[in-house]
């Protein structure tokens, strides 16, 4: 895909080029980026495809080395010039930075919550015990667990439209997925409920997406960030991964956060909520804070330690049946 820009013909600058991912998702999400940054600069964008292990590999992402398995390859691009922009599904970005790699915008999140597409449009709570619900994410495992429903979780991967597949064709009786993937793909219809994050909290990150460049492209880093910034989705993310970090959880840990800007008596506030699980759901611990806008880190550690002080680290990291 090519956007021409406004400027293209008068400039003479190369087209900017962002790497995506092949997936249905992943290339409506680069889409999005590329249009926004074409119209705010008038500069030309190009879509690049790069495969990932994530793509390629079925494998359950635990035995992948879970954490950034779909980034790498797109990072490698990046530091090999063959592109001058990553997006990533922010979810799925590791906590700790990469050496050359800069996160030079998080455009404005879509809706993070959870959502379930079920058979006959029925809800978690309205399907039969036994039910088969469909999940690879070992934190939408523990919480829905928790719940006490009696439905049985069913791990699954692939894409939006395979899971949404195991549904339709009757292997499932109900899936649970990222409503912003669904939202992006213009799929909203499907969605049976919308879970409630005082029950089922998000992925740290979850809806919002990750605009990263080469560190010493100084220029276009400043130029992305003016185009596709915002400071309130910034803000809230950076709250909701300092919780992550401080657990020493990955992606794919059974760990949600959900941060978000509020207006309080003195202008701004952030307020955060999150929860650490047993692998079964058995045992949560739940915490939320709020704080001032302007330190989303000393938040996200604030709650972290809370939350490490009633026991989150046993919880993630079980020793070992002797
Ligand atoms: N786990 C893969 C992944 N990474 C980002 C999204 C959805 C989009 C988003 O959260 O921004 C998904 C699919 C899902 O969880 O259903």
């Amino acid at each position: 895909m090519t956007l021409r820009g406004s400027q293209a013909r008068t400039s003479g600058q190369a087209a900017i080029r962002i790497g995506t991912r092949a997936s249905a998702l992943a290339r409506t999400q680069s889409g999005l980026v590329a249009e926004q940054l074409s119209e705010a600069t008038g500069r030309d964008v190009v879509l690049v495809t790069v495969s990932t292990e994530g793509d390629v590999n079925t494998a359950p992402l635990a035995t992948m080395g879970g954490t950034g398995v779909f980034v790498s390859a797109l990072r490698d691009a990046l530091l090999a010039d063959e592109v001058d922009l990553a997006v990533h599904s922010l979810k799925d970005l590791p906590t700790y930075a990469q050496d050359g790699i800069t996160l030079a915008a998080i455009p404005t999140r879509e809706d993070p919550r959870d959502v379930v597409v079920a058979r006959d449009g029925l809800t978690l709570g309205e399907l039969p015990q036994g039910a088969t619900v469909g999940t690879g994410s070992p934190r939408r495992v523990a919480q829905i667990e928790a719940l006490g429903l009696g439905v049985e979780l069913v791990g699954v991967r692939g894409n939006v439209d395979t899971r949404i597949g195991k549904v339709t064709s009757g292997e499932l009786d109900a899936v649970v997925l990222a409503r912003a993937g669904l939202t992006r793909l213009g799929r909203l219809d499907e969605v049976t409920e919308v879970l409630d994050p005082i029950q089922v909290l998000p992925a740290p990150g979850q809806g919002a997406l990750a605009v990263e460049c080469r560190s010493s492209d100084t220029e276009l880093a400043a130029l992305v960030a003016e185009a596709l910034d915002d400071p309130n989705t910034r803000a809230a993310v950076e709250c909701e991964r300092m919780v992550l970090a401080e657990l020493e959880a990955g992606c794919s840990a059974p760990v949600g956060a959900l941060a978000e800007v509020v207006e309080g008596e003195d202008g701004p506030e952030l307020w955060v909520r999150a929860v650490a699980t047993s692998l079964d759901g058995a045992l949560a611990v739940r915490r939320s804070a709020s704080g001032p806008y302007d330190d989303p880190i000393g938040l996200g550690r604030k709650l972290a330690a809370e939350m490490v002080a009633d026991g989150a680290h046993e919880l993630l990291n079980p020793a070992p049946h002797s």
